[in-house]
């Protein structure tokens, strides 16, 4: 039988959730959310066609609950969410940070809690989620039932120890943005060498999705596929050496290693 799942929290990854799991056929009047703005109700309402309650008491029969409030809010949440759990009910977070120590202790020392990390390409079937949910804690059909759902929005990862969770958000948790970010930079480039914006974004958007394309279909490696476009002594060599002499290649380091570290910083702030 299909769980019962309901959302705590309707914005912007529950959103991308909903929408893919609902694009790949799960039965909306077997999602619910608990939205405390009254705009992102009736627009999820309208959107999706589920069922969308002010307080989490009017939410009947939930098997498994989505944590999907904001770190900084998840403290008030659970404390209206901690009177009506059960032991069987599963808590699965999509928080950055908040360790299931802390949302133990936030639950009223409730245990059958799950970490995930997803992504906004969720909301297209593309999301990559990691997913710990240890055996200690979950059965194996409750494994699969969470695999399940995720696999509905894209790809799994099973993570062996929590602190996997901090690595898997630097990269694909925020990774979306990253892309967005070189490809707006990229955007801005074509048009300052004449095209106009509508141009630089078709080039920037296909170069990405047939360069990803590329990368899901041949047999090459990501080091391989990007020595077949370097010609010596060409153009793409010479822009190459430009990033790499701006510390390109040292900038996407420190930058997963901050995310990661403020994951952590997260984790110590909130649980205070
Ligand atoms: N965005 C992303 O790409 C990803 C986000 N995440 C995680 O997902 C979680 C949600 O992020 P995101 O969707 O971006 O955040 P949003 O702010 O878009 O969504 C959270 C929603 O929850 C509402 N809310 C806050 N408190 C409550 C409450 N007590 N009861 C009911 N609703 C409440 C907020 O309303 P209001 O705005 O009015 O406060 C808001 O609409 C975060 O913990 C984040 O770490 C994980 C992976 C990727
Ligand atoms: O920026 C954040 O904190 C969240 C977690 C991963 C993506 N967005």
């Amino acid at each position: 039988m299909n769980p019962h799942i309901a959302f705590l929290g309707g914005g912007n990854m529950a959103n991308a959730i909903i929408g893919g799991m609902i694009k790949q056929g799960f039965n909306p009047s077997l999602l619910s959310v608990v939205e405390h703005n009254a705009n992102t109700r009736d627009k999820l309402t309208e959107q999706f066609h589920i069922s969308c309650h002010e307080s989490v008491s009017t939410v009947q029969n939930v098997d498994i609950w989505v944590l999907a409030v904001k770190p900084q809010n998840m403290r008030d949440a659970l404390t209206d969410l901690t009177p009506l759990l059960h032991t069987k009910q599963m808590l699965v977070s999509i928080a950055a940070g908040l360790t299931t120590a802390t949302l133990s202790s936030w639950s009223g020392n409730h245990s059958k809690i799950a970490r995930t990390m997803p992504n906004t390409p969720a909301m297209v079937s593309q999301g990559v989620t990691g997913i710990f949910a240890p055996t200690s804690v979950f059965s194996t059909d409750e494994q699969i039932a969470l695999d399940n759902i995720f696999k509905t929005i894209g790809s799994t990862v099973w993570l062996d120890t929590e602190s996997q969770i901090d690595s898997i958000t630097a990269i694909s948790g925020s990774g979306p943005a990253y892309v967005f970010y070189m490809m707006e930079h990229l955007a801005a480039a074509a048009v300052e060498l004449g095209f106009d914006s509508a141009t630089a974004d078709l080039l920037v958007k296909q170069t990405f999705a047939g360069a990803v394309a590329l990368a899901n279909t041949s047999e090459d490696s990501l080091t391989t596929l990007r020595e077949k476009v370097t010609s010596k002594g060409g153009t793409t060599a010479a822009a190459l050496n430009a990033f790499s002499s701006d510390g390109m290649d040292k900038a996407l380091h420190h930058g997963t290693q901050a995310a990661c570290e403020r994951a952590k910083e997260l984790a110590v702030e909130l649980a205070k």
